[in-house]
């Protein structure tokens, strides 16, 4: 079993480089499958999530290459193979094979999707939109089975603004006859990246960004080449790092623009952000006021942030409330820097943290990918030696994390051994 070991308390300064948005990754990777020639994906995180991808193509017959970042992905020999276990309950956005191989195979079984487990997550929005291009769906013993004769345009509303629904219909409609109209889509950046792969390939994809998308469907899609954009939630990560422990930090390859709903919450802690054209420094702080935050949808402040914000809570003087509007149980976080003397509780879908505490170092378990990085942060704040564990939550989602901490002078390492703390036995 591996773990990180963190001795904290150290002061960092430096550079710091965010690689490309897992998000956008994990939806660029399973679009390939609907183009007739090979897709070349520059930038990629080297990420469980984007590997077990790549293995995912593989098994449907898909020739793959990934080195430095580059995939270069052959999709003309993909089959229409099921995939009702294995690769896909090691990650949530397994569920974008569901659009894409319907998309191109006008057929597919998925298992249903793995990742962080954040309170229910369900996926009726992306059913609800392959039925309306004309796919009959059932579940069947935990796997989709989706069939259509053929896919037709339609307009859908979305009940509730889902990034991964929004994605998911779009892979679905780009080959369909006529034109779909996604009302209530999300607006997260990661939809704007995969709808401008999709058009280079071919698509006519209007509206992407915005809360209604227009997609006329086309017969064929061809091969392309495309640069991801960088990961705002990394970024995000490395900012309230910075403001935890940094002795002036610059956060490098970031749009600022999709950092702002962050940006906006540090300065009025008292954080002094400094923006340019593709980094963010943020030099050392003296004192840090409480804050409330609300998740919201973009561009308010992102639920995948809530968790390591927390840290920094715990730093300032005073009350500060976290409500996640996304998710309902998205808290485990909580009691594990408590253990680290932290005071936080949890009500219902909000957590209270009263500032600022010393935090001392345990050996705590990264219970999903945020809560890990909170972890790490709070490790790296802490005097003593944190023992992280269930490292491959966080190995999900942060490409090179231990390499570009070291980096910026923290002392901390991977290191493999046997211990029974893993709370679910991996
Ligand atoms: C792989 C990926 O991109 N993951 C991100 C994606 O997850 P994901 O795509 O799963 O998140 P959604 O935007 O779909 O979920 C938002 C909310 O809508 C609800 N919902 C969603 C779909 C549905 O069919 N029915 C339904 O009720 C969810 O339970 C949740 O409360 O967006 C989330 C919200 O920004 C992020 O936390 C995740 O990091
Ligand atoms: C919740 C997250 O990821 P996923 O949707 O892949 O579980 C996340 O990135 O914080």
């Amino acid at each position: 079993m591996d773990v990180y070991k963190i001795n904290g308390h150290k002061r960092l300064q430096g550079t710091i480089k965010v690689s490309g948005a897992k998000n956008s990754a994990v939806a660029l990777i399973p679009a390939s499958i609907l183009a007739s020639s090979p897709v070349t994906i520059e930038g990629l995180p080297e990420i469980l999530d984007v590997w077990t991808l790549k293995s995912l193509l593989e098994e449907i017959g898909g020739q793959v290459t990934f080195e430095d970042g580059k995939m270069s992905i052959d999709p003309t020999a993909m089959i229409d193979m099921p995939l009702p276990n294995g690769n896909v309950k090691k990650l949530r956005a397994s569920y974008y094979l569901m659009g894409a191989m319907l998309g191109r195979f006008k057929q597919a079984v998925i298992g249903l999707p793995g990742g962080c487990y954040l309170g229910p997550r369900p996926i009726d929005q992306h059913i609800k939109g392959f039925e309306a291009l004309g796919a009959k769906v059932t579940n069947e013993h935990g796997a989709i089975y989706l069939r259509a004769d053929e896919l037709k345009g339609a307009k859908i509303y979305l009940d509730v603004s889902s990034v991964g629904a929004t994605i998911n219909i779009m892979l679905a409609a780009v080959l369909a006859t006529g034109q779909t109209i996604i009302e209530n889509a999300a607006k997260e950046p990661e939809i704007i990246d995969v709808a401008t792969l999709l058009t280079s390939m071919g698509a006519v994809i209007k509206g992407a960004g915005t809360n209604v998308i227009r997609i006329d469907g086309v017969d064929k899609l061809h091969g392309t080449q495309h640069t991801i954009i960088p990961d705002r939630i990394e970024a995000g990560t490395y900012m309230i790092m910075a403001a935890a422990i940094g002795d002036g930090i610059t956060v490098d390859n970031v749009i600022p623009l999709h950092l702002e709903p962050i940006t906006a919450k540090l300065r009025e802690m008292g954080v002094e952000v400094q923006e340019f054209e593709e980094k963010i420094h943020i030099p050392k702080v003296e004192k840090l006021k409480a804050v409330d935050i609300k998740t919201l949808v973009y561009p308010g402040f992102p639920t995948d942030l809530q968790q390591p914000f927390s840290v920094l809570q715990t730093q300032a003087e005073g009350m500060s409330v976290v409500t996640d509007t996304i998710y309902s149980a998205r808290f485990k976080h909580i009691a594990e820097l408590n253990s680290m003397g932290a005071k936080g509780k949890v009500e219902g879908r909000t957590s209270i943290i009263n500032g600022a505490t010393p935090l001392t170092a345990a050996s705590v378990v990264a219970t999903d990918l945020r809560a890990g990085a909170a972890l790490v942060i709070a490790g790296l704040v802490a005097q003593g030696e944190t023992e992280i564990h269930d490292v491959y939550h966080i190995e999900r989602g942060y490409s090179d994390l231990i390499d570009k901490l070291k980096l910026l002078g923290a002392n901390i390492e991977r290191k493999t051994i046997s211990n029974p703390l893993s709370r679910d036995g991996k």
